[in-house]
């Protein structure tokens, strides 16, 4: 932890691209998880638009900046009514986002069959549109954790490690 602590201040004199913070929520959970990464990420200086599903009507993800979505699951296996919305729209209007690196915090339930599937839909859909994944695609398990942002907070320093080379010209 101290170590990422120590590589992650020197960043902040690096160019920094913009997150676009999206979000997917049916009882507020994820929505409290991406707040605590705004806040995080305002903390350390670095450029964050944090999106609500409704204000994502026609937002195609520039591929200069770097998209976080954090998402829970529900239904069998279904993203959040609003931000399923967004999820159609970029499935048909299907733009081909080549350099765009994106990573995904998907909320869920290990009880469930389909645990964390609408992060992974996300995670297949950004995929097939040609954008590159950085690190692993975060679950985190309602049986486990109550408090979710935790380890999605230790998870975003890593990621801001990982997205260095997305972050050079
Ligand atoms: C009605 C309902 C259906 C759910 N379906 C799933 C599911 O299919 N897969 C899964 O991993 N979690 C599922 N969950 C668990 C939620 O994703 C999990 O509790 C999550 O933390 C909720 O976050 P939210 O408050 O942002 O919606 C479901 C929860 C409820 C209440």
């Amino acid at each position: 932890m101290f170590e990422l602590y120590v590589n992650f201040v020197p960043r902040a004199k690096e160019k920094m691209k913009n997150i676009n913070l999206v979000f997917g929520t049916v009882y507020g959970n994820a929505q409290f998880v991406a707040e605590t990464l705004q806040a995080q990420l305002v903390d350390a200086h670095w450029p964050v638009a944090l999106m609500s599903p409704e204000t994502l009507a026609g937002f195609v993800p520039p591929e200069d900046e770097l998209l976080l979505i954090v998402t829970s699951t529900t239904g069998q296996g279904d993203i959040p009514d609003e931000l399923n919305v967004w999820f159609e729209t970029l499935r048909e209007v299907a733009p081909y986002l080549p350099k765009l690196a994106y990573g995904v915090i998907a909320l869920g339930d290990s009880s469930y069959e389909t645990f964390c599937h609408a992060g992974i839909k996300f995670d297949e859909l950004l995929t097939e549109l040609g954008a590159t994944r950085v690190g692993e695609l975060l679950k985190l398990d309602a049986c486990e954790t109550m408090e979710p942002e935790v380890e999605a907070k230790v998870w975003l320093n890593q990621w801001l490690l990982l997205t260095s080379p997305c972050n050079v010209d």
